[in-house]
């Protein structure tokens, strides 16, 4: 057998069930990956919105973090809801200790359009945490955000990617074309190529943990040892699997199936280039 890779999320939580950290370890789990977390925000969420939101102390982070530092191996690393600029200071500081690939999703609202990070959180991430990524996967609205440009075409999606690496240092970014019309169309730039991932689009509004749940897989796929365009393609075969098959649950926008990928094994259901 094969040694177990662990990968470790750093994110919120959701109750109901289908992002944040719950999101993240139900990824993990299907992909065979030994999950960790440790809760930054408690957020008391379903399909519809957030209704209240619980911050962790910063000791409680910081704690939380050690234990997992001191005592386990990690293999990856992904970041989700980071709500403030002092958990995000703590975070780079620790970060500092593991040497593992590290992808950050820029969680800023939810699907319900519920907003999850603070102002001066948004802008340290973008000036100190972004250097530190991997790869960092945001859709439109926050590549817009980070990048400052308007981005409506698929030609912008590959400029914003090419920014981001410019001009902020991050090793790779990956635009989502989720919130775009036609094809469900991502594009990946890794300092040298422009890597493309494209999927029919599907009709449906359970959209919720999308990002998340995408963001889970590349890390364990990163964690097994996958190169990244080949660690993105996995992960975009999962969620799309996950966004096919996923739940009419809750009133809102329901949440994504993660075994739904072992019905499609072996099947083509996304297009590289
Ligand atoms: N209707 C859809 N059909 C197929 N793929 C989709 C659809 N919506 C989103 N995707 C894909 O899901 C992944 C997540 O993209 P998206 O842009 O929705 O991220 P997000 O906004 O962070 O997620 P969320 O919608 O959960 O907030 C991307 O690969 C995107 O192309
Ligand atoms: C704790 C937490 N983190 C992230 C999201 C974003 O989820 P989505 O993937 O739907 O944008 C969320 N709704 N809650």
């Amino acid at each position: 057998m094969k040694p177990i890779r662990c990968a470790l999320t750093i994110a919120g939580t959701d109750p109901s069930g289908g992002a944040g950290i719950q999101a993240d370890l139900k990824t993990f789990q299907e992909l065979k990956t030994y999950g960790m977390s440790v809760i930054t925000s408690v957020v008391a969420q379903n399909t519809t919105g957030v209704r209240s939101v619980e911050h962790m102390p910063l000791s409680m982070i910081e704690d939380q973090l050690d234990v997992i530092i001191e005592d386990m191996p990690i293999h990856a690393i992904k970041t989700g809801m980071i709500a403030s600029k002092p958990m995000m200071e703590l975070i780079v500081k620790k970060l500092e200790q593991v040497d593992a690939p590290y992808v950050m999703d820029p969680v800023m609202v939810a699907t319900s359009g519920d907003s999850l990070i603070d102002e001066a959180g948004r802008n340290y991430l973008r000036q100190y945490l972004l250097p530190l990524t991997t790869v960092v996967t945001p859709n439109i609205p926050e590549a817009e955000f980070l990048t400052g440009l308007s981005i409506t075409t698929e030609e912008d999606m590959k400029g914003a990617a090419k920014y981001l690496v410019q001009e902020y240092g991050v090793d790779a970014a990956l635009i989502k074309g989720g919130h775009l019309k036609g094809q469900a169309i991502d594009f990946l730039y890794d300092g040298n190529n422009m890597h493309s991932y494209a999927s029919e689009r599907i009709d449906t509004q359970n959209t919720h943990g999308t990002g998340c749940t995408y963001s889970a897989a590349i890390a364990a796929y990163l964690g097994k040892g996958y190169p990244l365009p080949e660690a993105v393609k996995q992960a975009k075969t999962f969620v799309t699997a996950a966004i096919s098959k996923s739940f009419e649950l809750g009133e809102g926008n329901g949440p994504t199936n993660h075994w739904a990928i072992r019905e499609n094994e072996g099947k083509e259901i996304i297009h590289e280039s």
